[in-house]
């Protein structure tokens, strides 16, 4: 049986913030000393800023580091909704501006086809992440690994290879709100270092009640059952 992670407690952004930082670039650069190369895999939304920028200021031999991410809203990057918007503008600056960063999401294709893309993309890096950081919804999805989203089972299948699937938008109101581009499981099982940062008292409620669940059905019970390296990092500063 799985162990559900220890959440780690940070008494500020800061803290937190310097602690994740910390640790995906002590990753990082034992995987450029050890491999002469590396691959930072990262999400979108309002949490991960913080982390971006103290590693946009952090000396690693990013030429040698290859930036992508965990999920897309399928919309150009000259979106505000976009997260490969996100990197550029707080990740690859400063010192990490010298990476190499592989988006998810192609213009004039279907999302499909986008996903085909993009698991190209990655596979050509690779094919592993060795540093990941993920958020997580107060519905419990990561990535974009929603709750009764068709998608969910396929995205949460461990027995697939590591790749990128199109994501619809939910309809009547559900969530996705629109498509979306998403890694699935395998690519976080096959990882070297998964850190779930999470902030405010609701996220944790939500992390540990669903460690508890159904790993068909709820990301986090899933990453836990198919022994993903995870570090589960929170602050309750919002
Ligand atoms: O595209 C996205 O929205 C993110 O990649 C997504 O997976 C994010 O991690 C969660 O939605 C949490 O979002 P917040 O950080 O905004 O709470």
């Amino acid at each position: 049986m799985s162990e559900t992670p220890v959440i780690e407690t940070f008494p500020t952004v800061d803290a937190w913030a310097e602690a994740i930082a910390a640790r995906l670039a002590e990753t990082l650069g034992a995987a450029v000393r050890d491999k002469d190369s590396a691959v930072f895999a990262g999400p979108g939304g309002t949490t991960p800023a913080p982390v971006y920028r103290r590693l946009a200021a952090t000396d690693l031999d990013w030429a040698r580091i290859a930036v992508t991410l965990v999920d897309e809203r399928y919309v150009p990057e000259t979106s505000p909704e976009s997260n490969a918007r996100l990197i550029r503008d707080v990740l690859l600056q400063d010192k990490a501006a010298a990476a190499r960063f592989i988006p998810l999401y192609t213009p004039e294709v279907t999302v499909d086809r986008a996903a085909i893309v993009a698991a190209h993309a990655l596979a050509d890096a690779g094919g592993r992440f060795d540093a990941v950081l993920l958020g997580m919804g107060e519905d419990g999805h990561i990535c974009s690994m929603f709750p009764d989203s068709p998608t969910l089972k396929t995205l949460l299948t461990p027995t697939l290879k590591p790749t990128v699937l199109g994501v619809p938008h939910g309809r009547d109101g559900a969530a996705p709100t629109i498509e979306r581009l998403s890694i699935n499981l395998p690519y976080l099982m096959s990882a070297g270092r998964v850190i779930l940062g999470l902030k405010g008292a609701a996220k944790r409620r939500v992390f540990e009640e669903q460690a508890k669940g159904d790993p068909k059905i709820q990301p986090i019970a899933a990453l836990i059952a198919a022994n993903v390296p995870l570090e589960v990092l929170w602050t309750e500063e919002g």
